[in-house]
């Protein structure tokens, strides 16, 4: 299919679906594996649909954010839309081309970082690494050079530029390998948890880099897959929010946060009941997350241990301040003592929560498993 020059959009997908089937063994709840017997606890096959009729539309020049928790589907969705895997149904189109149909003239004109992972060769030193990379994009030397100078400066690699990879910390490969990701200078850029696991200076750096790249390079635009709030609200013009697989809100982060204004939150720490010994803490949360939810004008509650302390922090969605009262009297009838109360602004993490049911570093329970 020739490239649309008609559409306003980076990115669009309509009723993407994703499944994947899963082969393991012992109890399943779906398809037993052609051969087994029934009740010989062979081999099952499970379904997890990993996207589930997504509709997403990314506008040219955006910098935007696939927030979810662990499984959620937001590598899938990268993945498909970069052409390494096929969708099960749906539409998906990167700058108006097809990712099914015309896969070659996808890839000329993405760029894919994956955070988790370190791509390129030990024995190259770093600049080598991103000349080779520059090379298989067939950039000329001229302009490679450049912007490989440029990329060593902006991701605090110059003093590193002769070194080899190999001799380079986790944190600085980690470095190159989203640097690598710039030196084609693609259209669309995905970068999946591009700032997992590195420090904050560092992840700093990097947002600031993705911002510069998307402000000074017009018609270039972002789509990043994060679980770190403060990331999609910092960096992303928009948001969605992906949970099992749907995408369950998608706009801005200053709109999504505005879902919240009419809601009251508290955040509380509190003891546990005191009778609750060693074995039963997790259970007595669980209770009085049970009782909470029961208050009147309570619409959301989520209850964790701190094992620093053995205090319990909850986290409240109350209809109005009406509730208040009738949320400290539930604490107290159990036995528990209220240590501290905030009433914060809303974050992103509210949002998510309110939407979602669960805190983001909850994870998913497996996305959409039938
Ligand atoms: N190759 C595969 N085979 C079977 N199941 C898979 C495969 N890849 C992903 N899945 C499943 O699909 C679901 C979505 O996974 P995905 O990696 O897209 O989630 P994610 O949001 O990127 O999570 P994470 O933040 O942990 O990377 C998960 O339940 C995962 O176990």
């Amino acid at each position: 299919m020739a490239r649309s020059t008609e559409t306003p959009y980076a990115i669009e997908t309509r009723a993407l679906c994703r499944v994947f089937t899963r082969v393991s063994e012992g109890k399943g709840r779906v398809v037993r594996w052609p051969g087994s017997r029934r009740g010989e606890g062979g081999p099952v096959r499970q379904q997890i649909q990993a996207l589930d009729r997504v509709n997403l539309t990314v506008h040219t020049g955006e910098v935007f954010g696939l927030l979810g928790p662990n499984g959620a589907g937001k590598t899938t969705l990268i993945k498909v839309l970069a052409t390494l895997l096929l969708p099960t149904s749906g539409e998906a189109r990167v700058l108006g081309l097809d990712v099914v149909t015309d896969p070659v003239a996808v890839r000329e004109r993405v760029g894919v970082v994956s955070g988790g992972e370190v791509s390129g060769y030990g024995i190259l030193t770093v600049r080598e690494n991103l000349w080779l990379f520059s090379q298989l994009h067939g950039i000329p030397s001229r302009e490679a050079r450049g912007r490989i100078d440029e990329l060593l400066r902006a991701f605090g690699l110059w003093e590193y530029r002769d070194t080899r990879m190999s001799r380079l910390s986790t944190g600085f490969r980690q470095r190159l390998n989203v640097a690598r990701g710039f030196v084609s200078d693609p259209d669309v850029l995905f970068l999946d948890e591009p700032t997992l696991g590195l420090d904050v200076e560092v992840a700093r750096t990097i947002r600031a880099h993705v911002r510069e790249w998307v402000s000074t390079r017009p018609g270039r635009t972002v789509l990043l897959t994060t679980h770190y709030m403060l990331e999609a609200d910092e960096l992303c013009d928009r948001v969605a929010v992906i949970d099992r697989g749907r995408i369950v809100a998608c706009d801005t982060p200053a709109a999504l946060k505005r879902l919240l204004a009419t809601d009251v939150m508290l955040r509380l720490r509190t003891t546990l009941p005191p009778a609750a010994g060693d074995g039963e803490r997790d259970g007595a949360v669980r209770r009085l997350e049970t009782i909470l939810s029961g208050q009147p004008g309570v619409r959301q509650v989520s209850a964790r241990l701190r094992p620093s302390d053995g205090s319990v922090e909850l986290f409240l969605l109350l209809a109005d301040d009406a509730g208040v009262g009738g949320v400290l009297g539930a604490i107290e009838s159990t036995g528990g003592r209220v240590l501290e109360l905030h009433k914060p602004e809303p974050t992103l993490e509210d949002v998510f929560l309110k939407l979602v049911g669960r805190r983001l570093d909850e994870g998913s329970n497996g996305a959409g498993e039938s």
